[in-house]
């Protein structure tokens, strides 16, 4: 028996009027979906706990079966496993955005109008960046998918207990990065991050890519800004906390990274973009091959174009992507054999927050020998009324671990 954890990033929302008061995922035609809550047993998902609202970071690290409070140090490391870069005691790595400052340096797009191509040609000349006081400090930059990059410190003395310098809304400047704590090493930090800012600026604003936006009236990547910062995690790999040998498909530098840090093979797939352009094909082709095909047998799955659609308050192209990928990717999972499915969120992104939130997540589970419960549409409101009643981030190993046989016996 095998597990697929699928997880639909950002799926949640809150009805809206435009949709007759109804959710993207309500309002969606989602036969396949829909023929699966049917077939199954489904609830609702705090993916921490009630009231928190989670980051996909630490909604993974939950899901996974880690405790987040103790594993979790920062998004930064996460994504920078996540796109190869090796993390070292005393690296502090960063989650960075290209985004756009206009001349007054106001942050006029986080996203740099969600940068998609030429990422590596900026990265290149970041990476010559030297700051004079702290030439000892090595600095790595590195591209992710889309608007997203990493950035490494690598040297003596140096802490993860420093503030971000993304505003978070734009209208604003770059935040100015303190030390959260008053170590030498924090006050460095923070200094160090404050002049790598400005210095991105001067480095980039005018690079042959930047100018060709401008000429093209996109928003230029013409600043980097970090946020997140951590130290390397401590994480306990899943294949021999459960005995599994797991593997994760994803889109993201951040589940990607997460799943490097369990020990978890990365499958890649060609055209994964992240966004609602991703190759919706070749992600269902990787899937359904190496569930039939591989010695694996449990899979982590990530697709994130319902959260990048949430954050960008898009409700039309969150709606259509439910129904391409329960129309691409939903249709083939039904015909898998031997295989516990569980599908769900990590979070709720709702259009009308353009942010994750607290409200639960719909979940459910598909397989054989499992409690159909009455429930036969897949979505925030109908997932209320089934079997699994509300359950946690948390719960999701222990459940699906014992649908496929391998749960081991608690007592004698
Ligand atoms: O898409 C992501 O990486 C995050 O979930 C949102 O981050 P952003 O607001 O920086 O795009
Ligand atoms: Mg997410």
């Amino acid at each position: 028996m095998k597990g697929i954890v699928f997880i639909m990033d950002g799926l949640g929302d809150r009805p809206l009027k435009e949709l007759n008061n109804q959710t993207p995922l309500q309002a969606a035609n989602t036969p396949n979906l829909d023929k699966m809550a049917k077939k199954g047993i489904n609830g609702i998902m705090d993916s921490i706990k009630p009231g928190i609202r989670p980051g996909s970071d630490t909604a993974h690290i939950s899901i996974l079966g880690y405790d987040p409070n103790i594993v979790y140090t920062g998004r930064g490391p996460f994504e920078a496993c996540g796109v190869g870069i090796d993390i070292f005691p005393g690296d502090i790595a960063f989650r960075c955005n290209f985004s756009t400052v206009n001349d007054e340096f106001i942050v006029t797009d986080r996203r740099a109008g969600r940068i998609r191509d030429n990422t590596s040609s900026i990265i290149s000349k970041l990476n010559e960046m030297k700051i004079e006081e702290y030439e000892d400090i090595e600095i790595v930059f590195k591209e992710s998918t889309g608007h997203r990059a990493v950035l490494v410190l690598r040297g003596e003395g140096l802490s993860d207990k420093v503030s971000d310098a993304d505003p978070k809304i734009e209208g604003k400047p770059p935040k100015i990065v303190v030390a959260k704590d008053d170590s030498a090493e924090a006050k460095k930090t923070a200094d160090l991050l404050n002049k790598i800012v400005k210095k991105s600026y001067e480095l980039i604003k005018n690079h042959p890519i930047n100018l060709n936006r401008v000429e093209k009236n996109e928003p230029p990547a013409n600043i980097i800004i970090p946020r997140g910062a951590g130290a390397v995690p401590d994480v306990e790999p899943l294949n021999s906390k459960y005995s599994l040998n797991s593997a994760c498909i994803a889109e993201t530098g951040l589940i990607m990274g997460i799943a490097r840090f369990a020990g978890m093979e990365i499958i890649e797939v060609d055209g994964a973009t992240g966004g609602v352009d991703t190759n919706l094909d070749n992600i269902v082709d990787t899937i359904m091959d190496n569930v039939k095909n591989s010695d694996y047998d449990f899979f982590l799955v990530n697709i994130d174009g319902a959260d990048e659609a949430g954050h960008d308050g898009n409700y039309k192209e969150k709606l259509e992507f439910i129904e391409k990928v329960d129309d691409i990717v939903v249709s083939k999972l039904l015909e898998l054999k031997d295989t516990i499915i569980i599908l769900t969120a990590d979070h709720s992104t709702p259009i009308s927050v353009m942010d994750h939130s607290a409200d639960p997540v719909p979940i459910m589970i598909n397989g054989s020998d499992i409690r159909v419960d009455g429930v036969n549409k897949f979505n925030e409101i109908d997932a209320t009324k089934g079997g699994l009643l509300r359950i946690r981030g948390s719960d999701v190993m222990d459940i699906i671990l014992d649908l496929m046989g391998k749960s081991p016996k608690f007592g004698a």
